[in-house]
């Protein structure tokens, strides 16, 4: 027996001007009634019927289920006992448009810890209760509302409670469709099922058994004694028994098992959820599948683009070996004859790795100018063997590599050239050294590194040290890739073995620690870039299933009336974002290798096609699944069914 006691229950609503929505109510409803609650809008009515139905919280005094007080429960315990105790059925029907009426009816059951079968079987028992057998396979949406509103009770009654509450059953339906509702109401009452109705139709109250009124936040019993006469005369006629021959895997007792989902409930309902929206589960996916292929795309290309930076340093700046020295002073230097010995350079060409040499001396400013007899213009002298093939030391015009410099010839690097307003070549320019006419066979455009050489002017190394005092000789030498520290160790002594240990080397760094550091720094910034990107999508990801979450207030303010707890409803996001980040983060690792594939085709790289790609992604997803439902988890525990269902 469920006895409903209300003892001095009150209801205020907090704010400026609090409103009482119900003054302390003292009341009894017992098993077996048919109720009515009446009364002009704004009464107090909805108030009532969701703190009776455990939706609302009491601001005063008790109330008590039967026997049981209320008051102090925790969230989940009341739950519980609204699982144990209530069916609801609702003004707007709130039935899941895009599922079937059994299915809509079975979700009934699934939080009595039901598994899918067996609430389906119910599921068609109350439909048949209720009359509507042969719609069971029909879509909700396609319903008359008089259909759909006998869904609803069969939904509300597909788990046996004891208790009907009905919110303005026909207040949405025509007078037949009303008849019959009140009809199938009336027929569970007789079976001795409570049902409360809060109704503005005279109508459908006269057809109960006891007529409560609130007005202002006052209940008043205006039960009329042939109504009473009503109660005592009516019959208990056998009416619905749920059908339990499946259920095997809740018996009798746990058929009752409130507030509890299995998985394999929880699986089907999450699956026709997303069944049931396509177009926002497909939404929803293709942010997985974009932050999904933006995180493995970037992460992937960085594996391509660091192996092809590294290449491309490996072909330019690691390819430079100097070897010096600075003479007089006090370290030995090293002797002019030694230095610019032919056979002394044809050592140093013949190391292991050495692809070009230029031997360059630098030497103290001569007097440069365009005119005889000028000697106020000083220029830098460097002197050079030859005129090297290779680019990179030494870019001339005018001559051809390999060039031996004649004693009354020289270069002029290219903003001496200017300076001193010297050239074109056609025109066979002299430039004066020291007095001495030198003719102008080439200009020197780049020098590598050595970029004072362009500021200058260059004759060979046995005339520039003729000309002025030599500061320094040195060897510019082109290395093959990776040979840079082998050449460094071996040149100095090729070129002169006495002065080996007083020679200075600039080399590059070892290519290997070179190697990881480019690409360890390459590394680095794209994979921020996958962080960020990820993050990114994360964010938009959770916005969407937040999104989603309050499209559904209804819907899952309406678990919460049906038993559920915060707790189902946060699974129920759960497995719904992890089926999302499943699929999602699949089709994101097919369109990771495929976005790799084209750049790295259309850049000419080497791909790099990496196994993993697949289970990573699959992970990927489902922890961006599991990240992005954070938020709308917590949303969907936190609705208040109470407002949510009004
Ligand atoms: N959450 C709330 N916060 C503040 N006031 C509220 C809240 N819910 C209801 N009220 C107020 O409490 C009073 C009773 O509202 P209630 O919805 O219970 O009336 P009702 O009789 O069901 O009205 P109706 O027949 O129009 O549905 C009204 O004045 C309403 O404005």
């Amino acid at each position: 027996m469920t006895v409903l006691e209300l003892r001095s229950l009150a209801r205020t609503y907090p704010g400026a001007v609090p409103v009482e929505a119900l003054r302390p109510a003292d009341l009894v409803i017992n098993q077996g009634e048919m109720v009515a609650i009446e009364g002009p809008s704004g009464a107090g009515k909805s108030t009532l019927l969701n703190l009776l139905a455990l939706l609302d919280t009491p601001t005063d005094g008790d109330y008590l289920i039967g026997g049981r007080s209320t008051r102090g429960l925790d969230d989940a315990s009341r739950a519980r006992l609204r699982c144990e105790t209530f069916g609801f059925v609702f003004q707007s029907f709130h039935l899941l448009t895009s599922r079937t009426a059994e299915e809509n009816v079975a979700l009934g059951a699934a939080y009595h810890g039901l598994d899918p079968q067996p609430a389906l079987d119910r599921a068609r028992n109350a439909l048949q209760f209720v009359g509507l057998a042969e719609r069971a396979g029909f879509r909700s949406e396609l319903l008359s509302g008089g259909e759909k509103q006998r869904v609803a009770i069969a939904r509300a009654i597909v788990a046996d409670a004891p208790v009907i509450l009905a919110d303005e059953p026909t207040g949405n339906l025509d007078s037949a469709s009303s008849d019959a509702v009140i009809g199938v109401l009336e027929r569970l009452n007789r079976t001795g099922v409570t049902v409360v109705i809060v109704t503005h139709d005279p109508r459908v109250a006269a057809r109960t058994t006891r007529r409560l009124h609130v007005e202002d936040g006052v209940v008043t019993d205006r039960t009329s004694a042939s109504q009473q006469q009503v109660v005592q005369q009516q019959p208990s006629q056998p009416g619905y028994e749920p059908d339990r021959r499946n259920d095997r895997t809740a018996p009798r007792a746990a058929s009752r098992a409130s507030s509890r989902v299995t998985w394999r409930a929880m699986l089907t309902d999450a699956a026709a959820s997303l069944r049931s929206d396509r177009r926002r589960t497909a939404r929803l996916i293709g942010v997985v599948v974009l932050s999904v292929t933006l995180a493995l795309t970037t992460l992937r290309l960085s594996q391509s683009a660091r192996s092809q930076v590294s290449d491309a340093f490996d072909a330019q700046r690691n390819r430079r070996v100097a070897v010096g020295s600075t003479l007089g002073g006090a370290v030995p230097a090293i002797d002019v004859l030694t230095a610019t010995d032919p056979e002394s350079l044809r050592r140093v060409r013949s190391v292991p790795g050495v692809e070009e040499v230029l031997a360059l001396s630098t030497h103290i400013q001569v007097p440069a100018s365009a005119q005889p007899g000028d000697l106020t213009n000083k220029e830098r002298l460097f002197g050079i063997d030859a005129v090297p093939a290779n680019t990179s030391l030494l870019v001339v015009t005018g001559v051809e590599a390999g060039t031996t410099l004649k004693d009354n010839q020289v270069l002029l690097g290219a903003s001496a050239a200017s300076r001193l307003g010297i050239g074109p070549l056609e025109t066979s320019p002299t430039v004066w050294l020291a007095g001495q006419p030198y003719e102008v066979v080439g200009i020197v455009t780049s020098a590598g590194l050595r970029t004072e050489v362009e500021t200058g002017v260059i004759a060979s190394l046995s005339e520039a040290s003729r000309l002025t005092a030599t500061e320094s000789m040195s060897l510019e030498i082109r290395v093959v890739p990776g040979a840079g520290a082998q050449v460094a160790r071996a040149a100095p002594l090729a070129w002169a073995p006495q002065y080996a240990d007083f020679l200075v080397v600039a080399a590059p760094p070892d290519p290997t620690s070179m190697r990881e550091t480019i690409e360890s720094s390459v590394r680095a910034i794209l994979l921020t870039l996958s962080v960020v990107s990820a993050a990114a999508a994360l964010i938009s990801l959770s916005n969407a299933m937040s999104t989603s979450v309050a499209a559904r207030t209804g819907e899952l303010a309406l678990r919460r009336a049906m038993g559920a707890r915060r707790v189902h409803l946060r699974s129920l996001i759960g497995y719904e974002a992890a089926a999302i980040g499943l699929v999602g983060g699949l089709l994101g690792a097919v369109a990771s290798v495929l976005t790799v594939l084209v750049v790295t085709i259309a850049q000419r790289w080497q791909p790099v096609i990496d196994p993993w790609s697949l289970p990573i992604g699959v992970l990927g997803g489902l922890v961006a699944g599991a990240v992005g439902s954070l938020g709308a988890s917590r949303r969907a525990s936190r609705i208040d069914p109470a407002s949510a269902l009004r």
